[in-house]
């Protein structure tokens, strides 16, 4: 156990110190309380929109160059603390330390990408349809936005949308999710110390209606959330009724299709890395396993094998494989729908059963459920936990249909050595991410990120694509 951390706001470049009425806990070990922790409301939101808001003409004035240096430091500041950053990461959410360190420098990479953007060429010259007229287009920055970001990647989703924010010239309001306030204060410590000026990054940590209150804001500009289906349309609600932009990541049920013609031993990695690692808590996970006939019971066989083999235990411990969910509601949820399969007439091939380890935490034994029914309440359901269950086919036309038939549509991925096969996919599955022969999760930073049907909506993140919603773009005319 270490020290409990003591959290403020930062608000127009300071902290700001109020009573600390929340904790948050080590899901590895409860007893350890990671951070006491501020419980903001209306009146911290309006103070640090103030402060965006106010800081907006200069940093949106201020040369690229002076962006992309914060960025660029910001990044290296982060990378270098890898371990430290780490270790707080895996503390406060539960992921195993590689992971955590695995998150932190993707993080860094995020801010150092970022800081390449500002200086990108955004800009076209274009020849207007009229003689002697020229085109100018130029992408201007938006105003203030306000981030709402959730515990499962608590330093590169802030990353990831506060860099682009900030390397366009927007100023920020940013809500971290309750159970991982620690990690994202860190970050804006590191914002601060890489010379971004008071104002530009703003902090308010406290419960949902932090949250509500800057969606309901009449001066923030563009919302990004990603977190529940259930929360994110009320976010789009209210920020539509007020005609901010609005971006949204929520769920996936993402399937993986394992084909005869696969290379089975690595089959089974894409399906072990893609339903268990970080603890099944990654909207890209795969929960669907869609598998044909003939290799069915030979890859449940190996798969189960593999995922009864995982060590569960405290993210810290360089023993441990799999760590805790990050809370007592995600551990449970785990465990309601396990049942709810088992009561459906699923095999729970191995787990499913209650966990108690030395340490008191939140921990639940990875399963694997199978002889499923693609229309199963386990098949159609977000779980965001260790749980995947597959499903038997005949052939590849009936894994597709299956893979396509779900209401989201965040990534899909199948493993063949068919080529055919493999363009088809690409080309046929509905989802904004197909993965070919890799697992359904574990993205790149500096690519667009996103989905179709109830997985996202708005403009797509990350990479390239994260200037179509941190900018407006402006058409100029001139003759001459
Ligand atoms: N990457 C993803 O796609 C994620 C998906 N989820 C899905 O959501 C489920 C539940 O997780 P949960 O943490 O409860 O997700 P939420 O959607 O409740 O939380 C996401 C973020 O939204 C905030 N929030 C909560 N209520 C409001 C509101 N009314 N207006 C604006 N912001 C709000 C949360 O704050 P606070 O934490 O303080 O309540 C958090 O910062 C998971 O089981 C999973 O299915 C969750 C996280 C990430
Ligand atoms: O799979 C990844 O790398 C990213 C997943 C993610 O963004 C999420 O779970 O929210």
């Amino acid at each position: 156990m270490t020290d409990t951390l003591q959290l403020s706001h930062l608000i127009d470049g300071e902290r700001v110190e109020t009573a600390r009425p929340g904790e948050s806990h080590n899901p590895s070990n409860t007893n350890d309380i990671v951070a006491r922790t501020p419980d903001g409301g209306q009146a911290e939101v309006d103070a640090a929109v103030a402060a965006a808001r106010a800081a907006f003409p200069s940093w949106s004035e201020a040369s690229p160059e002076v962006r992309a240096d914060v960025l660029d430091r910001a990044g290296t500041l982060v990378m270098e603390r890898r371990e430290q950053l780490g270790r707080l990461l895996s503390r406060e959410e539960g992921k195993t330390l590689p992971e955590g360190i695995g998150e932190t420098v993707r993080a860094g990479r995020i801010l150092k990408y970022f800081a390449g953007e500002a200086l990108r060429r955004h800009g076209q010259n274009l020849d207007s349809v009229r003689p002697g007229v020229e085109i100018q287009t130029y992408r201007q920055a938006v105003g203030v936005y306000g981030l709402i970001t959730p515990w499962n990647f608590p330093i590169a989703i802030p990353a990831w949308k506060a860099a682009p924010a900030l390397a366009f010239g927007n100023t920020v309001v940013m809500k971290p999710a309750g159970p991982t306030p620690a990690t994202a204060s860190a970050l804006a410590d590191i914002l601060v110390e890489a010379g971004l000026p008071k104002g530009v990054f703003n902090l308010v940590i406290g419960r949902g209606g932090v949250g509500q209150a800057i969606v309901d804001h009449p001066d923030v500009d563009g919302v990004s959330f990603t977190g529940s289906q259930g929360v994110g349309a009320g976010v789009a609600a209210g920020a539509v009724a007020r005609q901010a932009r609005v971006q949204l990541e929520m769920g996936g049920k993402n399937p993986l299709i394992v084909l005869d013609d696969a290379d089975l031993e690595r089959a089974v990695m894409i399906a072990l890395d893609g339903s268990y690692y970080a603890t099944g808590q990654r909207c890209t996970a795969s929960s669907r396993l869609i598998v044909t006939d003939a290799i069915h019971d030979k890859f449940v066989a190996l798969l189960a094998e593999k995922v009864a083999a995982l060590r569960v235990g405290d993210a810290l411990d360089p023993n441990t494989q799999m760590g805790p969910a990050v809370s007592e509601a995600q551990m449970e949820t785990s465990y309601k729908y396990i049942d709810i399969a088992r009561q459906g007439g699923g095999r729970i091939v191995t787990g499913g059963e209650r966990l108690s380890l030395e340490n008191p935490g939140w921990y639940v034994q990875p399963t694997l459920i199978a002889d499923t029914d693609p229309a199963m309440r386990i098949n159609t359901e977000e779980v965001f936990g260790p749980v995947a269950s597959t499903i038997r086919v005949k052939d590849y036309e009936e894994a597709l249909n299956v893979a396509n038939t779900t209401e989201f549509g965040l990534a899909a991925g199948i493993v063949t050595t068919s080529l055919k096969h493999a363009r088809d996919f690409q080309r046929r599955a509905k989802a904004g991410m197909t993965m070919v022969n890799l697992p359904t999760a574990g993205v790149d930073y500096h690519v667009p990120f996103g989905g179709t049907k109830s997985s996202s909506y708005g403009a797509r993140e990350q990479g390239f694509a994260a200037i179509e919603f941190y900018t407006q773009t402006k058409t100029s005319y001139s003759w001459s």
